[in-house]
């Protein structure tokens, strides 16, 4: 049988540098786990742009159909911030989620114990938190037409609109429940129906969807400044979060932020499955290019090699190494290393992000 493909687009920022500790690990599997990957590297976000003049190059965008996985690392920087909207590094990723209709986006926030400390809110609330964020990733105000800035009168007007179908509601709402199922059994949707249709359709969607088909899950609605609130209260009384494409980018970031760092929080965006079973997927660090730290070795390679971990469970159906995987980070958090932003105010001597990296695969070794 074919080795499984892997189509790497490490991007901007610190998309390389983390995206440099993933290949360690999927070099290791090779050489300790006997799984290979055929690798294929390509552009996106600025450096496409800086070479094609586009963020995403079309050839690209056909290797991302054909794999079965992409891992990317992250697309921006301020190099572009005065690039034409249509061509902004982001506008790359947001091709690639979209094309490839990547609409169950799982943005897991979990702390790991030896991180309980460092969060900004109390250990007791963030301890043993164990939580996924479902995000809709292709639709809603991201893509709703009309948009653009338009002249009205003697004034531009912006424009923007929050646009879902049932269809897109229903299947979202599905990969929530099925995950639920294979976790603590709870969904919490959040919208704001108390301003918007959009969140009157959602919320209604979601329930019938429960009460047709998944009955069994325990369903709750929140509206999502409630939700925001209640994730910084007490998060631990979530387990599974249904949520549309902008409230998602925010509360997820928000969730981040309990584990300890930007840093840790990994992500999964899976389609629809494709001819030989496995869905469409594309595995991401929830973090950006941080320009503020490119260049330093500072960044936290873990929500990038922990997004690989996703993609060895969620496309490769390799849960065994995907939890070996997470064991390892999980081991050397609490032998104490810390990269730059784990580190707490009253200091100690962070590691670099290769230095992390190679610890890693050194707990990986030992766990063999
Ligand atoms: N998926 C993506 O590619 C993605 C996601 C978010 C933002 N962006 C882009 O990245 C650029 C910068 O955006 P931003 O500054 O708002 O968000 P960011 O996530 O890049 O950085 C926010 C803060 O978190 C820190 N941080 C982020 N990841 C880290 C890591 N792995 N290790 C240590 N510290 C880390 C940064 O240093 C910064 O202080 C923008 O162009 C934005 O559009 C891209
Ligand atoms: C870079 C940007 C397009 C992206 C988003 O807004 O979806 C990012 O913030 C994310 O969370 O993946
Ligand atoms: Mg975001």
């Amino acid at each position: 049988m074919a080795n499984p493909s892997l189509l790497i687009l490490a991007g901007d920022g610190i998309g390389p540098e983390v995206m440099a500790e993933v290949k360690k690990i999927i070099g290791w599997m090779g050489a300790k786990r006997g799984v290979s990957f055929d690798v294929t590297e390509d552009l996106v976000g600025g450096c496409a742009y800086d070479k094609h003049g586009v963020p995403l190059h079309d050839d690209t965008m056909a290797k991302a159909q054909e794999v079965d996985a992409v891992l990317l690392g992250a697309v921006g920087g301020p190099k572009y911030d005065s690039l034409d909207f249509s061509v902004k590094p982001e506008r790359g990723l947001l091709r690639l989620r979209k094309e490839m209709d990547l609409f169950s986006n799982l943005r897991p926030a979990q702390c790991f114990d030896a991180l309980a400390d460092f969060s900004s809110l109390k250990k007791e609330v963030v301890a043993g938190l164990d939580i996924v964020i479902v995000r809709e990733l292709t639709s809603g105000v991201y893509f709703g037409e009309p948009r653009g800035i338009f002249v009205e009168g003697n004034e531009r007007v912006g424009i923007n609109t929050q646009r879902y179908t049932e269809s897109e509601i229903a299947r979202v709402a599905r990969s929530a429940f099925e995950l639920a199922r294979k976790r603590g059994n709870k969904v919490c949707s959040m919208e704001k129906a108390n301003v918007m249709e959009s969140g009157i359709l959602w919320r209604d969607v979601v329930q019938e969807i429960h009460d047709k088909e998944y009955p069994d899950v325990q369903l709750s609605h929140m509206y999502a400044d409630a939700g925001a609130m209640q994730l910084t209260r007490w998060p631990k009384q979530f387990d599974v979060i249904v949520t549309d494409n902008l409230f998602g980018d925010l509360l997820s970031d928000l969730a981040a932020m309990l584990t300890g760092s930007l840093g840790m929080l990994p992500s999964a965006s899976l389609g629809a499955p494709m001819a030989n079973g496995r869905p469409k997927a594309l595995y991401e660090p929830v973090h950006g290019s941080a320009p503020d730290i490119a260049g330093t070795g500072k960044a936290n390679p873990i929500a990038c090699i922990l997004s690989f971990a996703m993609a060895l469970r969620y496309s490769f159906d390799m849960g065994e190494d995907a939890a070996r995987v997470e064991a390892a980070v999980e081991k050397v958090l609490a032998d104490g290393l810390r990269t730059a932003d784990l580190m707490g105010p009253d200091g100690g001597t962070p590691i670099s992000t290769t230095q992390m990296g190679d610890a890693i695969v050194a707990a990986l070794d030992a766990s063999l």
